[in-house]
């Protein structure tokens, strides 16, 4: 296969010297990305497993995160890289899904591979596989399942289908469903439309020490930090608050400056100097009002000195990602210059507080004026549990944010795959010519999920497959496996629930991926104007 097909992409490599063409490419390919999905493929589902991520320094994440693993993996080959990006998309648009969305690919990939060989032509593949996912889209419309906001026990069941398999979270699911729900709920905006939730509202602090059950929900932002000087007040109520993107310090002397004092009186003055140009950054900051000063940079001991005298709460070296979310909820304007200080700057919260967390001395700023901003403090014996606990929480806020815009859950535990697979199969039947076989490849690949769910449970996965075929052939849309009894029941009677548009973004970014990798007939050596170490989308030519 010496000339490139017709309408075919090529694809160029970072490999220098090195080009591959026609089936060669797309085996290598298809290889690759297979290779990806597979790694994960065993964490699927309450019964997954855990990787254990060991970098080149010896740090170790233990997680059954799909994207979390897959983003620590060091991957080269640009067709793998792909199936990385759409776990990490996955992650990005919906934040549960991710390990289903890569396996979903690597299947569609195997499938294809299979079609290929009994000498469907690529091109036919990947307009099949569209159709297919469109039909995806427009079956998955009719056996969604409408949630009301206020449907408390409906979030939770979503809250606790994305906690459950993620260890430490699962412990704890009620609880953390519970707070999951909690913080959602306040970050919320209710508008014409619907609810619009921004997790970016949200913060999580971790802390090591105490135990899961202590993890809280603060209706405020818990800064990490402790004020610079004890004998400032440990709280403030009305608090004004100024937030300083700039050192309230001595302003520094350029490096090559040269200072010439020669007599102690000089040296006096110049100290004067120093003292008078901090007291009047001071003063500045103390004629507007403030009685709280965040400070991203550095607080020297004269300014502190000043600060505690005007009584002012102050906290220095403040991360900025911090201070902007400082600035949203208590609409504070940082303050970029010290010599433009204005009134209009501060923000508001009803009390700034230190408060002792089992030995960690943190801000507490309570009642903002923007009252959406909410914290979670996470307890953990270790750093490896409270992580996991994190990336477990993270998950069900997303899901619990998700459903509150949606309104649309679809059943889980592969209950919603063998539906479509089903129905898929009916509609190939309708169709005419090659793009059948397509059609129903796709329908095959989607069972990959209730397979692997099973698989990873230690249940037969051909046996569960038969048993759920022929439910659903009997009109029960939500039988599913139940990984604990190895039995096919009805998933909504077993609170296993799953937004609709986790669902709707694994199946389409897993097709968008397939049919980017199948479409790929030509890997060639490019001039090396590429991005080092191959490259993403970006670099793809998707020109016809
Ligand atoms: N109790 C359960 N019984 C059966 N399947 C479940 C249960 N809880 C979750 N699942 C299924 O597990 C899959 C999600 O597994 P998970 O490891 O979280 O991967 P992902 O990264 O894709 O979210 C979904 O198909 C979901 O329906
Ligand atoms: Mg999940």
């Amino acid at each position: 296969m010496a000339a490139r097909m017709a309408g075919q992409p090529a694809y160029y490599s970072g490999n220098r010297n090195q080009r591959t063409r026609g089936h060669d490419a797309q085996s290598i390919n298809i290889l690759a990305g297979k290779a990806v999905a597979n790694a994960v493929r065993s964490t699927l589902g309450p019964k997954g497993m855990d990787k254990m991520l060991v970098d080149s320094l010896g740090d170790i994440v233990i997680t059954n995160d799909g994207a979390t693993i897959l983003k620590e993996m060091d991957i080269e080959h640009p067709a793998a890289k792909m199936v990385v990006e759409v776990s990490k998309t996955q992650d990005d648009e919906v934040g549960d899904g991710t390990t289903t969305a890569a396996v979903l690919t690597g299947e569609l990939l195997t499938k294809a591979e299979e079609l290929i060989n009994k000498g469907v032509h690529p091109t036919i593949i990947t307009s099949g596989y569209r159709q297919a996912a469109a039909k995806c889209e427009e079956v998955l419309g009719t056996i969604t399942i409408d949630i009301s906001p206020e449907d408390r026990t409906a979030l939770k069941k979503v809250a606790s289908t994305a906690l459950t398999g993620k260890g430490e979270g699962e412990l704890q699911m009620d609880l953390l469903s519970e707070i999951a729900i909690d913080a959602v709920l306040s970050v919320a905006e209710k508008t014409d439309s619907g609810y619009k939730v921004d997790i970016e509202d949200i913060t999580i602090e971790k802390h090591e020490g105490g135990s899961i059950k202590d993890t809280e929900l603060v209706k405020g932002l818990v800064i990490d930090k402790d004020r610079v000087r004890p004998n400032m007040p440990q709280r403030v109520d009305n608090a004004k608050i100024m937030l300083t993107s700039f050192a309230i310090e001595f302003n520094k002397i350029e490096k090559d400056a040269e200072i010439k004092i020669t007599s102690p009186e000089q040296m006096q003055l110049f100290v004067d100097q120093e003292e008078r140009m901090i007291k009047a950054k001071v003063d500045n900051i103390i004629q507007t009002g403030a009685n709280v000063v965040f400070c991203q940079k550095g607080i020297d001991d004269l300014a502190q000195y000043y600060l505690e005298k005007a009584g002012i709460y102050a906290c220095r070296r403040v991360k900025k990602s911090d201070m902007e979310k400082l600035a949203r909820s208590t609409g504070a304007t940082i303050v970029q210059d010290d010599t433009e200080i204005l009134i209009e700057d501060l923000g508001y919260a009803e009390s700034v507080e230190e408060r002792d967390l089992k030995g960690t001395k943190m801000t507490f700023v309570m009642g903002c004026k923007d009252a959406k901003a909410v914290s979670l403090i996470l307890h953990g014996g270790t750093t490896h549990i409270v992580d996991s606990l994190k990336r477990a929480l993270n998950d069900a806020l997303r899901v619990v944010g998700v459903c509150l815009e949606d309104g649309k859950v679809v059943v889980g535990g592969g209950a919603t795959e063998v539906e479509l697979a089903m129905r898929l199969r009916q509609y190939a039947s309708t169709l005419k010519g090659r793009e059948q076989l397509a059609v129903n490849g796709f329908a095959d690949a989607l069972e990959v999920i209730p397979q692997t769910l099973a698989e990873n449970g230690g249940i037969d996965p051909i046996d569960i497959l038969v048993e759920m075929r022929s439910q659903h052939e009997k009109g029960n849309k939500r039988a599913g496996v139940n990984v604990y009894t190895g039995k096919v029941v009805d998933m909504w009677d077993e609170n296993v629930i799953e937004p609709l548009r986790v669902k709707t973004q694994a199946i389409n970014s897993a097709t968008e991926a397939a049919v980017m990798i199948l479409r790929i007939d030509d890997v060639v050596a490019s001039s090396g104007k590429s991005s080092a170490g191959g490259m993403p989308g970006s670099d793809v030519e998707l020109g016809e």
